[in-house]
């Protein structure tokens, strides 16, 4: 167990930040590496876990502080996976709109059965650069992919995702009903089972 007051999340996202600030209460204070570096290490694993362990590292070399990286992603079962760990970078780069017109043109005609997906959350705490034990812990969130945008909330490829829980998009969830059911909030509640939290 650790008594840890404040973590820097190496994460530039700021819908990552406030999901994960809020699932840690006041009893942790989240900082954002983008304090100390607007520089984004390049994500060069080949896993989750990889990833999440090389953005924590490099945040806790940059910030002296332990540091906390949510590495996650959407895996569409039609497309074997994809785009998996490529999530971010789906349409090269030119951001989230471009990434949903592009995963709703992949799926152009797929039937509603074979549209399954699941989103994936890795965390990954290391408490210095060399930490030869991060605490990984990690949540899945099973869902469908919908033919068209819907709801404001929530960031990324939620307009998109349909939660069976709910019958709707987890962009029209509220966010304190995300962070309830989602991939992210299933990895925290372990994280904070790890760290003594709850
Ligand atoms: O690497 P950092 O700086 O943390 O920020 P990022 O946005 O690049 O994060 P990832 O590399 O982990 O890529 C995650 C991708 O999956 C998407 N994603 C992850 N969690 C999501 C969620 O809860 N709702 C919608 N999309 C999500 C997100 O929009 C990105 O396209
Ligand atoms: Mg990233």
């Amino acid at each position: 167990m650790m008594n840890i007051k404040q973590l820097v999340l190496a994460s530039h996202n700021a819908g990552k930040l406030k999901e994960l600030q809020a699932m840690l209460g006041d009893s942790v204070q989240l900082r954002s590496i983008g304090e100390w570096s607007k520089v984004e290490p390049e994500e060069t694993g080949l896993s989750f876990v990889e990833n999440a362990i090389l953005k924590a590292r490099n945040a806790t070399r940059i910030s002296g502080l332990p540091a906390l990286a949510d590495d996650s992603g959407l895996a569409v079962d039609f497309l074997g996976g994809a785009p998996g760990i490529y999530s971010a970078r789906y349409a090269d780069g030119k951001g989230d709109a471009a990434n949903n017109a592009k995963l709703l043109d992949a799926l152009k005609d797929v039937p509603e059965a074979e549209r399954g997906a699941q989103f994936v959350c890795v965390l990954a705490l290391v408490r210095h650069a060399d930490d030869p034990l991060p605490i990984l812990c990690e949540g899945l969130w099973h869902g469908r992919i919908l033919t068209a945008a819907s709801g404001e909330h929530g960031f990324g490829y939620d307009p998109l995702f349909w939660v069976p829980e709910r019958d709707v998009s987890s962009a029209e969830l509220s966010p304190a009903d995300k962070n309830q059911i989602s991939h992210r909030a299933r990895a925290m509640d372990l994280l904070r089972q790890r760290l003594g939290l709850k």
